[in-house]
């Protein structure tokens, strides 16, 4: 569990988090978004005491990370994934991450394991493609065995095979009941990996909701009607608001289920040819909310 408490942090005038109060629960994905510049980076390093707070308080398992005894076995993060000795070999980086942490070292074979890299342990980490520095990184974050992991746009640059094994890979963690909290801009992504989103802008908090109820929240459902008679049931939608879809000739209607669209039509012996309920996309919802706090705008 982490929990923050009025957090904020000035870099001179700058005010990079501003009073930011939220919680990161255990066994699921929390997905932490912002525009660029929200504060997300700096709010991740506060949690990991890699940088101190102005004001406020983050806890990690009710400790400030620097009362914490061991931390390494309490939070493990994958901030920079190219963060390793190009010239030592994945095993041995970790090994000597788990030396210097007082972590047994039979430990590394099996977070190794984990991540899919036993076969490539003796090669020199330098040599790694992106997606397997990243699982480097993860297997890192895993050695304590921590109830609580950090990964800041741990999905950035990685091909569609990458993105999937890790978005797995992080439900698993999940499931495991552990603390799961990801940082990305890449938001359809987002859409599928987290259950439950912390959203920022200009550092504070914007919302702070399951997935489901943000899109809910931000826009609104539409259906999409294709018929041969399509005047007359644009007629008998009177009041509904419909925009027509140029593309494709279908009929976009807000405010109206499509039940009711296919009762309307069928007691009226209108044929349809598609009548599809379409939800609104986490980036839709996210430009909604957000539109206000984007830091640099671009003007007309
Ligand atoms: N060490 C620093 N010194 C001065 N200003 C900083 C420092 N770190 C961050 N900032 C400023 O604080 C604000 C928040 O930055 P931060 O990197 O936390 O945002 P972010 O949400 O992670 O953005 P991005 O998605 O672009 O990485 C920005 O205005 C940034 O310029």
């Amino acid at each position: 569990m982490i929990e923050a408490t009025g957090l904020t942090k000035h870099y001179g005038r700058t005010v990079a988090v501003d009073d930011l109060s939220f919680t990161v629960r255990p066994g699921r994905v929390t997905g932490f978004l912002g525009p660029n510049g929200a504060g997300k980076s700096t709010t991740m390093r506060m949690v990991l005491g890699l940088d101190r707070p102005t004001a406020g308080r983050v806890l990690v398992n009710g400790k400030r990370y620097a009362e914490l005894d061991q931390p390494l076995r309490t939070v493990g993060a994958l901030l920079d994934a190219k963060w390793v000795h190009p010239n030592r070999s994945a095993r041995a980086h970790l090994r000597w991450l788990a030396k210097s942490n007082r972590i047994p070292v039979r430990r590394v074979d099996e977070v190794l394991e984990m991540v899919g890299l036993s076969q490539v342990a003796h090669r020199r980490a330098g040599g790694f493609s992106l997606g397997m520095a990243q699982r480097l990184g993860i297997a890192g974050a895993l050695l304590g065995d921590p109830e609580v992991l950090l990964f800041d746009e741990p999905v950035n640059g990685l091909d569609p095979e990458g993105i999937l094994w890790i978005r797995q890979f992080m439900h698993r963690l999940a499931e495991q009941g552990r603390t799961v909290f990801v940082s990305s801009h890449l938001l359809s992504e987002m859409a599928q990996t987290a259950q439950e989103l912390i959203v920022i802008g200009r550092g504070k908090l914007i919302a702070q909701t399951s997935t489901e109820q943000f899109i809910r929240d931000a826009t609104e459902d539409t259906v999409r009607v294709r018929s041969p008679q399509l005047d007359q049931l644009r007629a008998l939608l009177g009041g509904a608001r419909v925009e027509d879809s140029p593309a494709d000739g279908a009929l976009v209607v807000r405010g109206v289920e499509a039940a009711r669209i296919g009762e309307l039509a069928a007691a009226n012996g209108i044929v349809l040819h598609e009548l599809n309920p379409q939800r609104g996309s986490l980036e839709e919802a996210f430009m909604q909310l957000t539109k206000e706090s984007v830091e640099y705008q671009a003007h007309d």
